[in-house]
Protein backbone atom coordinates (compact mmCIF):
# COMPACT_ATOMS: atom_id res chain seq x y z
CA UNK A 1 0.00 0.00 0.00
CA UNK A 2 1.25 3.50 -0.92
CA UNK A 3 2.95 5.08 2.11
CA UNK A 4 0.22 8.21 1.24
CA UNK A 5 -2.97 5.84 2.07
CA UNK A 6 -4.06 5.65 5.61
CA UNK A 7 -6.93 3.46 7.05
CA UNK A 8 -8.68 5.30 9.96
CA UNK A 9 -10.85 2.87 11.61
CA UNK A 10 -13.85 4.38 13.91
CA UNK A 11 -15.70 2.36 16.22
CA UNK A 12 -19.39 2.41 14.57
CA UNK A 13 -21.27 4.55 11.79
CA UNK A 14 -22.62 7.37 13.44
CA UNK A 15 -18.46 7.93 15.36
CA UNK A 16 -17.60 7.42 11.41
CA UNK A 17 -19.08 9.92 10.35
CA UNK A 18 -19.02 12.38 12.70
CA UNK A 19 -15.33 12.15 12.57
CA UNK A 20 -15.46 12.59 8.76
CA UNK A 21 -17.71 15.51 9.48
CA UNK A 22 -15.39 16.89 12.16
CA UNK A 23 -12.51 16.78 9.64
CA UNK A 24 -14.11 18.25 6.44
CA UNK A 25 -15.10 21.60 8.83
CA UNK A 26 -11.31 21.87 9.78
CA UNK A 27 -9.96 21.79 6.37
CA UNK A 28 -12.23 23.22 4.12
CA UNK A 29 -11.98 26.31 7.00
CA UNK A 30 -8.40 25.92 6.41
CA UNK A 31 -8.53 25.74 2.61
CA UNK A 32 -10.77 29.12 2.37
CA UNK A 33 -8.75 30.91 4.76
CA UNK A 34 -5.45 30.05 2.20
CA UNK A 35 -6.53 30.05 -1.22
CA UNK A 36 -10.18 31.57 -0.60
CA UNK A 37 -11.78 29.10 -2.21
CA UNK A 38 -12.24 25.33 -1.22
CA UNK A 39 -13.46 22.35 -4.04
CA UNK A 40 -15.10 19.40 -3.49
CA UNK A 41 -16.14 16.54 -5.18
CA UNK A 42 -19.32 14.68 -3.47
CA UNK A 43 -20.13 10.49 -3.58
CA UNK A 44 -23.88 8.91 -3.46
CA UNK A 45 -24.18 6.09 -1.54
CA UNK A 46 -24.71 5.20 2.49
CA UNK A 47 -21.59 6.55 3.88
CA UNK A 48 -21.41 9.26 1.58
CA UNK A 49 -24.72 10.93 2.44
CA UNK A 50 -24.56 9.97 5.56
CA UNK A 51 -21.41 12.04 6.10
CA UNK A 52 -22.98 14.86 4.50
CA UNK A 53 -25.60 14.36 7.32
CA UNK A 54 -23.01 14.82 9.77
CA UNK A 55 -21.53 17.80 8.24
CA UNK A 56 -25.13 19.44 8.49
CA UNK A 57 -25.35 18.63 12.18
CA UNK A 58 -21.94 19.72 13.34
CA UNK A 59 -21.95 22.51 15.71
CA UNK A 60 -19.00 24.01 13.68
CA UNK A 61 -21.16 23.49 10.17
CA UNK A 62 -21.64 27.51 10.30
CA UNK A 63 -17.93 28.41 10.56
CA UNK A 64 -17.30 27.41 6.99
CA UNK A 65 -18.11 30.35 4.08
CA UNK A 66 -19.90 27.77 1.94
CA UNK A 67 -20.36 30.88 -0.77
CA UNK A 68 -16.55 30.25 -1.46
CA UNK A 69 -17.06 26.23 -1.54
CA UNK A 70 -17.04 24.57 -5.01
CA UNK A 71 -19.84 21.12 -5.22
CA UNK A 72 -19.02 18.67 -8.02
CA UNK A 73 -20.14 14.95 -8.08
CA UNK A 74 -17.77 12.03 -8.76
CA UNK A 75 -21.23 10.13 -10.27
CA UNK A 76 -24.60 10.38 -10.86
CA UNK A 77 -27.68 7.62 -11.35
CA UNK A 78 -29.52 8.96 -14.95
CA UNK A 79 -32.78 9.68 -13.12
CA UNK A 80 -35.25 12.73 -13.17
CA UNK A 81 -34.38 16.02 -11.54
CA UNK A 82 -36.66 14.96 -8.59
CA UNK A 83 -35.86 11.42 -8.13
CA UNK A 84 -35.14 10.21 -4.47
CA UNK A 85 -32.71 8.12 -5.60
CA UNK A 86 -29.84 10.60 -7.82
CA UNK A 87 -27.13 11.43 -5.53
CA UNK A 88 -27.81 15.35 -5.84
CA UNK A 89 -31.28 15.10 -4.44
CA UNK A 90 -29.67 13.09 -1.32
CA UNK A 91 -26.92 15.47 -1.12
CA UNK A 92 -29.19 18.45 -1.48
CA UNK A 93 -31.72 16.76 1.56
CA UNK A 94 -28.45 16.03 4.00
CA UNK A 95 -26.20 19.43 3.52
CA UNK A 96 -26.63 21.27 0.68
CA UNK A 97 -29.90 22.86 0.71
CA UNK A 98 -29.39 23.56 4.38
CA UNK A 99 -26.03 26.04 4.21
CA UNK A 100 -25.53 29.26 1.72
CA UNK A 101 -23.62 27.77 -1.10
CA UNK A 102 -23.27 30.26 -4.13
CA UNK A 103 -25.70 27.85 -6.56
CA UNK A 104 -23.26 29.03 -9.65
CA UNK A 105 -20.40 27.10 -7.20
CA UNK A 106 -22.33 23.92 -7.70
CA UNK A 107 -21.90 21.56 -10.80
CA UNK A 108 -24.87 18.60 -10.97
CA UNK A 109 -24.86 16.34 -13.29
CA UNK A 110 -27.39 16.55 -15.64
CA UNK A 111 -30.50 14.58 -15.09
CA UNK A 112 -32.82 12.17 -17.61
CA UNK A 113 -35.11 15.19 -18.16
CA UNK A 114 -33.02 17.74 -19.05
CA UNK A 115 -33.46 16.80 -23.24
CA UNK A 116 -30.02 15.25 -23.22
CA UNK A 117 -29.34 11.18 -24.13
CA UNK A 118 -27.19 9.88 -21.86
CA UNK A 119 -23.55 10.18 -24.04
CA UNK A 120 -24.52 14.12 -24.54
CA UNK A 121 -24.96 14.29 -20.87
CA UNK A 122 -21.51 13.30 -20.00
CA UNK A 123 -20.25 15.34 -22.67
CA UNK A 124 -22.04 18.41 -21.25
CA UNK A 125 -20.61 17.36 -17.87
CA UNK A 126 -16.92 17.34 -19.29
CA UNK A 127 -17.39 20.48 -20.68
CA UNK A 128 -18.23 21.73 -17.16
CA UNK A 129 -15.23 20.68 -15.95
CA UNK A 130 -13.17 22.24 -19.30
CA UNK A 131 -14.68 25.62 -18.35
CA UNK A 132 -14.31 25.75 -14.82
CA UNK A 133 -10.48 24.64 -14.62
CA UNK A 134 -7.78 27.40 -13.89
CA UNK A 135 -5.78 28.60 -16.96
CA UNK A 136 -3.67 26.30 -18.30
CA UNK A 137 -5.23 23.03 -17.07
CA UNK A 138 -7.82 20.45 -18.54
CA UNK A 139 -9.82 19.88 -14.62
CA UNK A 140 -10.56 22.20 -12.16
CA UNK A 141 -8.70 22.28 -8.94
CA UNK A 142 -10.16 19.64 -6.80
CA UNK A 143 -9.09 19.42 -3.14
CA UNK A 144 -11.34 16.37 -1.20
CA UNK A 145 -12.81 14.02 -3.42
CA UNK A 146 -15.70 11.58 -1.06
CA UNK A 147 -16.07 7.89 -2.26
CA UNK A 148 -18.00 5.11 -1.39
CA UNK A 149 -17.37 1.94 -2.13
CA UNK A 150 -19.67 -0.85 -3.29
CA UNK A 151 -19.71 -4.67 -1.48
CA UNK A 152 -18.13 -5.59 -5.11
CA UNK A 153 -15.54 -2.60 -4.80
CA UNK A 154 -17.30 -0.06 -7.02
CA UNK A 155 -15.93 2.89 -6.89
CA UNK A 156 -18.39 5.99 -8.13
CA UNK A 157 -20.16 4.40 -10.87
CA UNK A 158 -16.96 2.64 -12.03
CA UNK A 159 -18.14 -1.14 -11.41
CA UNK A 160 -15.79 -4.60 -11.59
CA UNK A 161 -15.33 -5.75 -14.95
CA UNK A 162 -16.53 -3.01 -16.62
CA UNK A 163 -14.38 -0.83 -19.44
CA UNK A 164 -14.88 2.52 -17.05
CA UNK A 165 -12.53 1.28 -14.86
CA UNK A 166 -9.85 1.10 -17.50
CA UNK A 167 -10.72 4.87 -19.29
CA UNK A 168 -7.90 7.56 -19.10
CA UNK A 169 -8.86 9.50 -22.45
CA UNK A 170 -12.07 10.90 -21.10
CA UNK A 171 -13.00 12.44 -18.36
CA UNK A 172 -16.61 11.52 -18.06
CA UNK A 173 -18.46 8.47 -18.86
CA UNK A 174 -21.78 7.44 -19.91
CA UNK A 175 -22.26 3.93 -17.74
CA UNK A 176 -24.60 1.15 -19.28
CA UNK A 177 -25.33 -1.68 -17.45
CA UNK A 178 -24.50 -0.74 -14.02
CA UNK A 179 -24.98 -4.36 -11.62
CA UNK A 180 -26.25 -1.87 -9.53
CA UNK A 181 -29.66 0.38 -10.47
CA UNK A 182 -30.00 2.15 -11.97
CA UNK A 183 -28.40 0.86 -14.90
CA UNK A 184 -27.85 4.16 -16.25
CA UNK A 185 -25.02 6.18 -14.87
CA UNK A 186 -22.58 9.04 -15.46
CA UNK A 187 -18.90 9.16 -13.24
CA UNK A 188 -16.05 10.66 -13.33
CA UNK A 189 -13.51 8.39 -14.62
CA UNK A 190 -10.52 6.84 -12.46
CA UNK A 191 -7.53 9.71 -13.64
CA UNK A 192 -10.17 12.78 -13.13
CA UNK A 193 -10.44 10.98 -9.14
CA UNK A 194 -6.99 10.40 -8.64
CA UNK A 195 -6.09 14.54 -9.66
CA UNK A 196 -7.88 15.48 -6.74
CA UNK A 197 -5.25 16.10 -3.81
CA UNK A 198 -7.25 14.01 -1.27
CA UNK A 199 -9.52 11.79 -1.82
CA UNK A 200 -11.52 10.42 1.56
CA UNK A 201 -13.17 6.93 1.23
CA UNK A 202 -16.03 6.69 3.58
CA UNK A 203 -16.89 3.12 4.07
CA UNK A 204 -18.68 1.18 6.64
CA UNK A 205 -20.35 -2.36 7.34
CA UNK A 206 -19.43 -5.95 7.39
CA UNK A 207 -20.65 -6.40 3.54
CA UNK A 208 -17.51 -4.32 2.59
CA UNK A 209 -14.83 -5.85 4.35
CA UNK A 210 -13.41 -8.53 1.41
CA UNK A 211 -13.23 -5.67 -1.17
CA UNK A 212 -11.29 -3.49 1.40
CA UNK A 213 -9.02 -6.10 2.30
CA UNK A 214 -8.85 -6.85 -1.54
CA UNK A 215 -8.11 -2.60 -1.64
CA UNK A 216 -5.72 -2.35 0.19
CA UNK A 217 -4.08 -5.57 -0.73
CA UNK A 218 -3.13 -3.79 -4.33
CA UNK A 219 -5.85 -6.32 -6.27
CA UNK A 220 -6.67 -5.43 -9.99
CA UNK A 221 -8.42 -2.67 -10.59
CA UNK A 222 -10.63 -4.73 -13.34
CA UNK A 223 -11.97 -6.91 -9.72
CA UNK A 224 -11.64 -4.29 -7.44
CA UNK A 225 -11.76 -0.70 -8.87
CA UNK A 226 -11.23 0.91 -5.69
CA UNK A 227 -8.13 -0.13 -5.12
CA UNK A 228 -7.23 2.27 -8.14
CA UNK A 229 -7.85 4.91 -5.84
CA UNK A 230 -5.02 7.53 -5.22
CA UNK A 231 -5.20 10.86 -4.33
CA UNK A 232 -2.28 13.61 -5.31
CA UNK A 233 -1.88 13.79 -1.85
CA UNK A 234 -3.42 11.70 0.31
CA UNK A 235 -6.10 8.83 0.54
CA UNK A 236 -7.40 8.35 3.68
CA UNK A 237 -9.92 5.62 3.79
CA UNK A 238 -12.10 6.37 6.99
CA UNK A 239 -13.92 3.13 8.17
CA UNK A 240 -16.22 1.16 10.46
CA UNK A 241 -14.76 -1.71 12.93
CA UNK A 242 -17.14 -3.98 10.73
CA UNK A 243 -15.84 -2.96 7.03
CA UNK A 244 -12.04 -3.65 8.51
CA UNK A 245 -12.32 -6.74 9.47
CA UNK A 246 -10.01 -7.56 6.66
CA UNK A 247 -7.49 -5.15 6.63
CA UNK A 248 -4.39 -6.37 7.84
CA UNK A 249 -3.19 -5.16 11.63
CA UNK A 250 -0.12 -3.13 10.08
CA UNK A 251 -1.94 -1.07 7.80
CA UNK A 252 -4.59 0.78 10.78
CA UNK A 253 -3.28 3.87 11.52
CA UNK A 254 -2.48 3.66 15.38
CA UNK A 255 -3.55 7.49 16.03
CA UNK A 256 -7.20 7.20 14.06
CA UNK A 257 -6.81 10.99 15.09
CA UNK A 258 -3.87 11.83 12.97
CA UNK A 259 -3.29 15.23 11.54
CA UNK A 260 -1.05 15.36 8.98
CA UNK A 261 0.62 18.34 7.82
CA UNK A 262 -1.97 18.16 5.15
CA UNK A 263 -4.33 16.28 5.71
O1 LIG B 1 -24.57 3.71 -6.33
C1 LIG B 1 -23.62 4.19 -5.73
O2 LIG B 1 -22.92 3.40 -4.88
C2 LIG B 1 -21.65 3.77 -4.30
C3 LIG B 1 -21.51 3.04 -2.97
O3 LIG B 1 -22.72 3.12 -2.25
P1 LIG B 1 -22.96 2.40 -0.84
O4 LIG B 1 -24.41 2.64 -0.55
O5 LIG B 1 -22.63 0.95 -1.00
O6 LIG B 1 -22.06 3.09 0.13
C4 LIG B 1 -21.56 5.26 -4.18
O7 LIG B 1 -20.27 5.63 -3.78
C5 LIG B 1 -21.91 5.92 -5.51
O8 LIG B 1 -21.76 7.33 -5.45
C6 LIG B 1 -23.35 5.63 -5.81
O9 LIG B 1 -23.80 6.20 -7.01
Amino acid sequence: MSPERRVLVHADKETLAAAVAARFVRKVRDLIEEFDEATVVLTGGSMGIAALAAINSSPDRDSIDWSRVNVWWGDERWLPKADDERNEKQAREALLDHVPLDPRRVHAFPSSDEGLDLDAAARSYADELVAAAPRNASLPHFDITFLGMGPDGHIASLFPGHPGIRVTEETVIAVRNSPKPPPERLSLTLPVINSSARVWAVVAGSDKASALGLTLADASIDEVPAAGVEGRRRTLFFVDGDAAAEVPENLIDPGQFWTGADE
